[in-house]
């Protein structure tokens, strides 16, 4: 009866009159354009198809992922060149994923090996513990002084180890160089990272995807790359014509990064970005007419960091079998003798033994025989501009050396280095992903997106959360939530049961 009325006439039969209903929209009348196939883009992409839009995705690579990139070489583990980890998986929905798709896992959580220049600390470093205690601290202070002023972690560690007066003077000489554990997760440097948005992986379970994270983006992706015509390759974006008039269309350039000379422009009735911060602070694409006012303050107040990844596979395993992770602090400038000048003035080479890092052993979370170390800027673009294999083992040379478990013993053969390059990378913003350093704001930005409930022109990507913000299922969550504000701007019903993951 829906769209029908009943009137009774007198001594006549009930006569149908039509209802002016509203026109309900028909979904595939739209087209939705999505910069990027990240996995927040093919989860906008994947929520607007099964909603019976028009999806047109527009890829700069060649690849879908971006920065999601699994190497896969023929007999060897999976590898994966960004992210590795399901992190928060106690709260983490695509941690459902690992069970439905039957995927192989590990949970590396197991106590690390510390490793100082004098060599192997063993597994109790009392130092982190304080260094744990400053990130509880941190936390309370800022929840409860709002508006103190942000200072960056190394100074803020620095006070409260000095004012700390129950801990001993080694403890408050090697904290600050402790907490730089979590350089690692949050891709910058404790002398810029922000302690006022400090996030600090304490007690959180990370889980090794060993099958590779791109199993989460093939799955993402099904329904887009089996519509014909819905993802296009060597798209690189280079200006978007947008306007929220509902009458009028937006329209994308793109140049193809295999052929500059040709270019193409594709037109649709809303269109959702989701290329990484990066690409904004250097303006890769442009905006006719400019990003609004709140969008572009967001981004100027949100900082982009870069964490590298350096795999070395050896004919032999000479480092700790039973330990998931060995964790090297640099010697605290108070103890170091600085840099030695050589007789001709110039100063000494720089080391690895400069810089915190993290190094998982694979050998017991993929079962191969290699190490992968972790770095953060800027050592990243360092080593990242490093293209001779032998000059980037010379360099991490002084680490495997300490790791030795029979130091008398030469150092095996490497038989595979692989080294990442996102810095190097326009299309990964020359970096990795969003970090907040000191007087950094991300609310601007977040609060200025999800505002845009009426827009045609959404945004997404790992940056555009506070929960999960710089990881894969933040990344996730945001491409959703852009989607249903499009669905909402278009007048097309959210319909949850459509989009589950379990
Ligand atoms: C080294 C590294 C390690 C990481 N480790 C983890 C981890 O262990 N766990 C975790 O949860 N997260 C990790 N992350 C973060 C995680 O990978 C990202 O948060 C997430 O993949 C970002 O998804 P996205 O869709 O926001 O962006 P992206 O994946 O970057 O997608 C954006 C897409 O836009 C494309 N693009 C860019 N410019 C243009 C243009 N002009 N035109 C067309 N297309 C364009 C890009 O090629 C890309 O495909 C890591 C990242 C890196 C780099």
């Amino acid at each position: 009866m829906e769209g029908e009325a009943m009137f009774e006439t007198k001594n006549a039969k009930p006569t149908k009159i039509p209802l002016q209903l509203p026109v309900k929209l028909d979904p595939s009348t739209k087209t939705v354009l999505v910069v990027g196939a990240g996995i927040s883009g093919l989860r906008a992409a994947s929520v607007l198809k099964k909603h019976g839009l028009n999806v047109v995705v527009l890829e700069a690579r060649d690849r879908i992922g971006g920065r999601i990139n699994t190497s896969r070489k023929e007999g060897k583990p999976a590898r994966d060149i960004g992210a590795a980890w399901m992190h928060e998986t106690s709260q983490n929905p695509l941690v459902k994923l690992v069970s439905k798709l039957g995927l192989k896992y590990y949970y590396d959580d197991g106590t690390p090996l510390y490793y100082t220049s004098e060599g192997r600390a063993g597994s109790q470093f009392k130092a982190k513990k304080v260094a744990d205690e400053f990130a509880d601290y941190a936390e309370w202070f800022y929840e409860t002084h709002p508006n103190a002023q942000d200072r960056s972690v190394d100074d803020f560690i620095r006070d409260f180890t000095r004012e700390h007066a129950l801990i001993t003077d080694d403890e408050r000489l090697w904290a600050p160089q402790a907490v730089r554990e979590i350089e690692q997760w949050i891709g910058t440097s404790t002398d810029q990272a922000s302690s006022k948005y400090l996030s600090y992986f304490v007690t959180e379970r990370n889980l090794y995807m060993k099958d590779g994270y791109d199993t989460i983006v093939e799955w993402t992706a099904q329904d887009i790359v089996n519509s014909p015509g819905s993802i296009h390759l060597n798209q690189v974006v280079k200006s978007i014509n947008w306007s929220d008039d509902p009458s009028a269309q937006i329209s994308i350039q793109c140049s193809n990064s295999t052929d500059e000379s040709s270019s193409k422009t594709f037109v649709g009735d809303a269109i959702v970005v989701t290329t990484p911060l990066g690409t904004f602070h250097h303006n890769l694409v442009s905006y006719n007419p400019p990003l609004p006012p709140d969008i572009q303050s967001g981004i100027a107040n949100m900082s982009y960091g870069a964490l590298g990844k350096i795999f070395f596979e050896f004919s032999d395993v000479f480092w700790s079998k039973d330990h998931d992770q060995f964790i090297y602090y640099p010697t605290p400038e108070d103890l170091s003798e600085g840099s030695v000048a050589s007789s001709d003035g110039s100063e000494a080479p720089d080391s690895i033994l400069n810089y915190a890092t993290v190094t998982v052993n694979l050998l017991l979370v993929a079962d191969s025989k290699e190490l992968c170390i972790q770095v953060v800027e800027p050592l990243t673009q360092k080593v990242e501009r490093m293209t001779d294999k032998q000059e980037l083992y010379e360099f991490f040379e002084p680490l495997f050396k300490l790791m030795r478990t029979e130091p008398y013993k030469a150092l095996p053969r490497v038989t595979n280095i692989e080294s990442t390059c996102w810095t190097q990378d326009p299309f990964a913003g020359f970096g990795t992903y969003s970090a907040e350093k000191v007087g950094n704001n991300p609310h601007i930005l977040i609060d200025a997106v999800e505002g845009r409930t009426n827009s045609k022109l959404q945004f997404a990507g790992e940056h555009l959360t506070i929960a999960g913000n710089g990881c894969v299922h933040g990344a996730f969550a945001t491409g959703e939530a852009a989607a249903k504000r499009i669905l909402n701007t278009l007048g097309v019903e959210f319909n949850e049961d459509l989009v589950v993951i379990g």
